[in-house]
């Protein structure tokens, strides 16, 4: 009897570790150029097609996938906490893709397993990502698609709404390694069976607004944006669709913002200003000669409702920091663009927090950091504290990681 209930144990546990190599782990065949890229997954096994076992595409219900990292935990908290992803979306489940030179990923629709919005963030190099509803293959990793959008590292790309559920997307064979994380929650009916949700990722709260920034507008996930067009010169605001741009220029190939103190064209191709040329950056000519560039000029129908949020970070506790040195400079991040006649509209936000906020955000109980933040203020970056943080989280904690919302 004991031994049984062992043996019949040790299947189960068995097949799950095989189940962990198989469906956790993935990567594509070498003759794939242009088709694949490396996977790997938390939280929860996604399957993409149907597999030899006959299981459907989506959360396999019968697998138990290794836990989130708790770099990626913290990732998620900050991602809460400034306000990117809404409390009610506080991803359980993430998937790393590892793009070697020449790697890509297809036209999709992100499965509705996972409830909307979710996001992905960029790492080691920028890329383009299409997106459109009618994306087609142009070659190997090579499509073709209504608007590209350029993703920096350390952006945070937010898909949502139209962009998630009616434009498919797709990254064209990137030039260079590329990893991105895409932070998904798993719809409640599509948990595996027996899925515990992970303790530290519960009651995440977003930052409280500071009472200066409490008269700025909070994001509503539940609405669809307005159409409405502010420039970033001070006084001047527009309302509906501004000029035109070209459906091959890139919708940040701006001017520096005037507020960002560690700008350099490089690091900051985020810039949407009313009216202004592409200027000409390493990153803009990078993605001028990028191989995924948007190419479809015709307006779609169907895809003049999709609106794209820029959001270069910063959740309005730390705005309403900045705002004391920078008030002067800026009236709204908020902007409204035809894209090939497509209405387009931005928001472009800063996130600039202390790398020391880190360490107390870890130490301090939810709710004790609220308080703590109001007298501390930010401070400068600490370079000790972005060596101890790593990468991920120090991109993300870094000046100013750029918000896509889509
Ligand atoms: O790598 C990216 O930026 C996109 C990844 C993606 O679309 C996905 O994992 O569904
Ligand atoms: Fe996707």
């Amino acid at each position: 009897m004991i031994s049984s209930f062992l043996e019949c144990f040790q299947k189960i546990w068995l097949s799950d570790l095989l189940l962990f190599a198989e469906h956790t782990y993935s990567e594509p065949r070498k003759w794939m150029r242009g088709k694949g890229r490396v996977n790997i997954q938390f939280g929860c096994c996604y399957n993409y097609a149907m597999d030899k076992d006959g299981n459907l595409p989506g959360i396999l219900q019968n697998v138990i996938a290794d836990p989130i990292p708790h770099l990626f935990k913290v990732i998620i908290r900050r991602l809460i906490r400034w306000h990117v992803l809404p409390a009610t979306c506080i991803p359980d489940s993430c998937i790393v893709n590892i793009y070697e030179p020449g790697d890509c990923i297809p036209p999709h629709i992100d499965s509705h397993d996972f409830v909307r919005p979710f996001c992905t963030v960029s790492f080691l190099s920028e890329c383009n990502i299409l997106f459109g509803s009618n994306l087609k293959v142009a070659g190997a990793g090579e499509f073709t698609g209504s608007v590209a959008i350029p993703l920096p590292v350390g952006s945070v790309l937010v898909l949502n709404g139209n962009g998630a559920d009616v434009a498919k997307h797709c990254v064209p064979a990137v030039p260079t390694k590329r990893i991105s994380i895409t932070f998904r929650k798993m719809d409640e009916n599509k948990q595996p069976v027996g899925f515990k949700p992970e303790t530290d990722l519960q009651n995440i709260q977003p930052l409280p607004y500071d009472s200066e920034a409490k008269k700025l507008p909070h994001q509503d996930w539940n609405k669809q944006p307005a159409v409405e067009s502010k420039s970033f010169k001070k006084g001047k605001k527009s309302k509906g669709r501004s000029a035109g741009i070209k459906p091959e220029q890139h919708l940040y190939d701006s001017q520096p913002h005037p507020y960002d103190p560690s700008m350099s064209m490089n690091r900051s191709p985020l810039r949407v200003m009313d009216d202004q040329p592409a200027m000409a950056s390493n990153a803009s000519e990078r993605r001028r000669n990028f191989v995924g560039r948007s190419t479809e000029s015709k307006p779609k129908p169907d895809l003049q409702d999709i609106q794209f949020h820029q959001d270069d970070a910063d959740d309005l506790t730390n705005r309403s920091v900045q705002r004391g040195r920078h008030e002067e400079e800026h009236d709204n991040l908020e902007s409204s663009k035809d894209y090939g006649g497509r209405r387009v509209r931005m928001e472009q936000r800063r996130i600039i927090i202390s790398r020391n906020m880190e360490a107390e955000e870890e130490a301090l109980p939810v709710g004790a950091f609220e308080s703590e933040l109001a007298e501390k203020g930010m401070r400068e970056p600490q370079q000790e504290q972005e060596r101890q943080e790593g990468i991920c989280a120090g991109k993300l904690g870094e000046r100013d990681p750029t918000f896509l919302t889509m």
